[in-house]
């Protein structure tokens, strides 16, 4: 029988006794493992071999890992500094055994989180005790971490667990302190056949089959009479960490689809803005403490915009100064244009609605209209799990008569429906711009704390009449990052932003809404 070189090589490797795995079968027949995997199915699927698999879970030492390996654990250190320090006859400063431990920083923290736990003593108002009876030596996390070290060498190797002497819990215990990790590796492994036998015995002939066509093979016209070799698409393959599209901005790709099914056209505009946009057409008051130099970010050069359109800049100062309608009151406070030439970041895209409602950017609308934009903002807020300095906003408005406060919450049950978020709560809120106001929250899925997700209204009159608006518009900004967290579960948005973010996540979370 004829087989491609790398069949015929396993079929004269691989025994009928004895199934042999997919790693011994490559180091016999000098293989790579990735062809003997596709020899191996395309064998089996002739009948030739039959193929075993079975998961092992295999386990390897993190860095911090072999560090103890090296050094000793943390709490095994504290414990040799507190004995040295004479802990084990009366207590001893904290400070004083830290010290002489050469313990620092994070592994201070580690140690003293572990000491009690393990009943190296105990550690009270800054004293600490050793209990003489401890023994290091038994410790039986430090003993399964040399244990690992020695049987997956000095290159990080992973070891089957069932090989291993060290107890479940333990490993357990080691992998909660990120000292090791686990993972799952399939094995292979394949016994020739009866027929597989029979052929063996009949005599192997390597065929000649050609993987990779070349320019000389199709000029020489020799490709006629070659025998391809065949691809197995089945075959394991080394996952490619490729670049691919952030699903931050996968998602927005899928806000912007959704809101489009859902009749709204997209808003642009610029991320610095006059004040005059971004605040005072929403009749934000000159002396809001938003506007401060605490929560901008101020542009240093150009530091104002150089034109605003005269009559828009008078019906909103009329606003401010004296409020619309009959009974109107404004804030009866000073107004200055200058002050809303000043340009900044915007603090939120709703400078965009104030433009478009304006008719500034595509001329005046008549209702019905829908317009949404998913854009970043930016905020000098205090970096934490769940504020950035700048995020994406998904803003949002529908023009129409006669809207209400039910128009507004089946729109939003309809959009995060679609991502899968059917648990929306309202509490009510305050803006400037908005009577009356929601702010939305949803459900951490892995916390079950509530989350606020954005913020919305019906815009005011003192807002729309100088904008020149005469029906009703509700409005919102959401929080893009926030939908994330809804979506996918993490807890800290610093997991798919910046310098710390969570690569495994960012890897392995497909975008599926
Ligand atoms: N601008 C608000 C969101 C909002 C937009 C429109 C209406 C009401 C609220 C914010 O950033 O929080």
């Amino acid at each position: 029988m004829k087989l491609p070189h790398a069949q015929a090589a396993v079929v004269e490797t691989a025994s009928a006794d004895e199934a042999q795995s997919v790693d011994a079968l490559a180091a016999a027949t000098d293989l790579p493992p990735e062809t003997v995997t596709g020899a191996v199915f395309e064998l089996e699927e002739e009948g030739l071999v039959a193929v075993e698999e079975r998961v092992d879970e295999t386990v390897s030492i993190t860095e911090e890992g072999r560090e103890y390996v090296e050094e000793g654990l943390p709490e095994v250190r504290l414990y040799e500094a507190a004995l040295e320090a004479g802990a084990d006859a009366d207590p001893v400063s904290m400070g004083q055994v830290i010290g002489a431990s050469g313990l620092e920083g994070q592994a201070v923290d580690i140690a003293l989180s572990n000491y009690a736990r393990k009943g190296y003593g105990s550690i009270d108002s800054g004293e600490i005790t050793a209990d003489p009876d401890a023994d290091p030596g038994t410790d039986s996390e430090a003993n399964a971490l040399g244990e690992l070290a020695d049987v997956t060498g000095s290159d990080g190797e992973e070891s089957p667990v069932d090989s291993l002497e060290t107890d479940a819990e333990t490993i357990d215990t080691l992998e909660r302190r990120d000292l090791l990790e686990r993972s799952e590796t399939t094995v292979r492994s394949a016994t020739l056949t009866e027929l597989g036998v029979t052929e063996l015995m009949a005599g192997i002939e390597t065929a000649e089959t050609v993987g990779q066509v070349t320019p000389e093979l199709l000029t020489s016209g020799d490709w006629e009479d070659a025998a391809f070799a065949e691809y197995n698409v089945e075959a394991d393959a080394e996952p490619a960490q490729s670049g691919k599209t952030h699903i931050l901005r996968q998602t927005a790709d899928r806000v912007k689809d959704v809101l489009v099914g859902m009749g709204f056209q997209e808003m642009e505009g610029p991320h610095v803005d006059a004040d005059f946009w971004i605040n005072d057409c929403l009749f934000m008051p000159q002396d809001h403490p938003a506007r401060t130099h605490w929560d901008r970010f101020a542009l240093a050069q150009p530091t104002h915009i150089d034109d605003l359109p005269a009559d828009l800049v008078d019906r909103v100062e009329r606003a401010h100064r004296e409020g619309v309608g009959a009974d109107g009151e404004g804030y009866h406070s000073p107004w200055d244009e200058d002050f809303a030439r000043a340009l900044a970041l915007r603090g939120h895209t709703t400078s965009l609605s104030a433009r478009y409602l304006s008719g500034e950017e595509i001329g005046d609308l008549e209702p019905p209209q829908r317009f949404f934009s998913v854009e970043k903002v930016y905020r000098n807020d205090t970096l934490d799990p769940t504020h950035l300095l700048e995020f994406f906003q998904i803003e949002g408005w529908v023009m129409a008569e006669d809207l209400s406060v039910r128009d507004l919450m089946g729109t939003f049950e309809e959009f995060y429906a679609q991502f899968g978020i059917t648990d929306i709560e309202f509490k009510p809120h305050y803006n400037p711009y908005t009577e009356p106001s929601f702010e939305l929250f949803g459900t951490h899925p892995t916390t079950g704390e509530l989350v606020e997700i954005g913020n919305s209204g019906i815009f005011r009159e003192e807002m729309l009449e100088p904008l020149g608006v005469d029906c009703d518009v509700m409005a919102w900004g959401l929080a893009l990052e926030r939908l994330l967290m809804l979506m996918y579960g993490f807890e800290d948005i610093r997991d798919i932003h910046g310098t710390l973010c969570d690569l495994e996540l960012l890897r392995e979370t497909e975008v599926t809404y």
